[in-house]
């Protein structure tokens, strides 16, 4: 690792930053092969596991291959990949993690490829229970989410050398752990990019352009991932104010319809606030600035539920308002202000 980068936390909760100016093409982290976990030590790993007796019945593929693997060294004390699995956060979150219950007032777009993935996860469950006396739900979670938010698909043991630059996916089932690589965060405006380099046989990342000391560095987890995808299968919520909106409208949407939560919509309208930072003292008698989540919101409340939708939110806003103090939010001539009482 350079020594030009340091780990620290940021924005985006712990990332990699930049301790004194990068030029452009500079190498940044070299991880050789040995340190990377690839489907095929995955396999290794399983195989001379001595509480697996039942391999060959069933068939696990590249990701199930990862988290078996990953499940079992965890409990050892002296595995070869310990230092590189106390690398990584100790609590991890998908939305696969959420209960059905949860996972049906989302939109489609989470709560189908979620519920997907949590039938994936049977596949490794099942082969650790068959093999195992006890199964740790937790920690199997937990070993899910790192392949889907840490791994890379593709198979350096495979790769082909073109131009000696890249990891060739060959096999589209196969996957790589990558130790240090794998703490760079995502940003659609990235600063650096991965390499494979066959020379080396060593996973790269280089300065794709020049970065200025106490910048974060940044990686694409893919260009062709939606929003979605990187909720889905990260855990994060994008910097997209329409992924954000369009996330809670459909708990909001599902929940006026279903049960007439008024207390969940309260606490929707909460994170909205929140997000804008609405709560803010140096309000007085203040019209918003052009507030896009609440207007966008207050519109599709109102195709929901008619013309009672600004009465609603109203007397939520009316509940808000003894809560937090004096501070109140009201409609006028369909503008949101924000009143503070003196
Ligand atoms: C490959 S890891 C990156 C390193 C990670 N931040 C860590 O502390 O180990 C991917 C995870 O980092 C977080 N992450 C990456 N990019 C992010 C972003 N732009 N915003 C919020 N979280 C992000 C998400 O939790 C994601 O699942």
């Amino acid at each position: 690792m350079s020594e030009k980068i340091k780990l620290d936390a940021g924005n985006f909760g712990r990332g990699v930053f930049c301790e004194s100016s990068i030029e452009e093409n500079e190498l940044l982290i070299s991880v050789p092969i040995n340190a990377l976990l690839t489907t095929r030590k995955a396999q290794h790993v399983i195989e001379s596991d001595k509480s697996v007796s039942q391999l060959k019945r069933f068939s696990l593929n590249g990701t199930d291959l990862l988290v078996v693997a990953i499940y079992l060294e965890f409990s050892k004390p002296d595995s070869k990949w310990r230092a590189f699995l106390e690398s990584i956060p100790d609590e991890l979150w998908n939305p696969f993690m959420l209960e059905d219950k949860e996972l049906n007032l989302l939109t489609a777009k989470v709560r189908l490829p979620s519920k997907c993935l949590k039938q994936k996860l049977k596949v490794a469950s099942n082969f650790l229970h068959q093999n195992k006396n006890e199964i740790n739900k937790e920690t199997l979670d937990w070993c899910f989410s790192v392949i889907l938010s840490r791994s890379f698909s593709g198979s350096p043991e495979r790769c082909k050398d073109e131009g000696g630059m890249k990891i060739e996916v060959e096999n589209s089932a196969d996957f790589v752990l990558c130790p240090a690589i794998d703490l760079i965060n995502h940003h659609q405006d990235f600063n650096c990019e991965y390499r494979w380099n066959q020379q080396k046989t060593a996973f790269e990342i280089f300065a794709k352009t020049k970065i200025a000391k106490g910048h974060e560095l940044f990686v694409n987890y893919g260009t062709s991932k939606t929003d979605f995808d990187l909720y889905n299968f990260y855990g994060f919520i994008p910097f997209s104010e329409d992924f954000q909106v369009e996330l809670e409208l459909a708990r909001i949407k599902k929940t006026i319809y279903d049960d007439k939560n008024i207390d969940f919509l309260t606490s929707q309208l909460d994170m909205v606030f929140a997000m804008e930072k609405l709560e803010s003292r140096e309000y007085l008698i203040t019209r918003t600035k052009s507030s896009a989540d609440l207007d966008r919101l207050s519109k599709r409340i109102a195709q929901v539920t008619g013309e009672s939708a600004y009465s609603v939110v109203f007397s939520i806003l009316i509940d808000r308002h003894q809560k937090n103090e004096g501070s109140m939010l009201r409609v006028f001539h369909g503008k949101w202000y924000i009143i503070q009482w003196a």
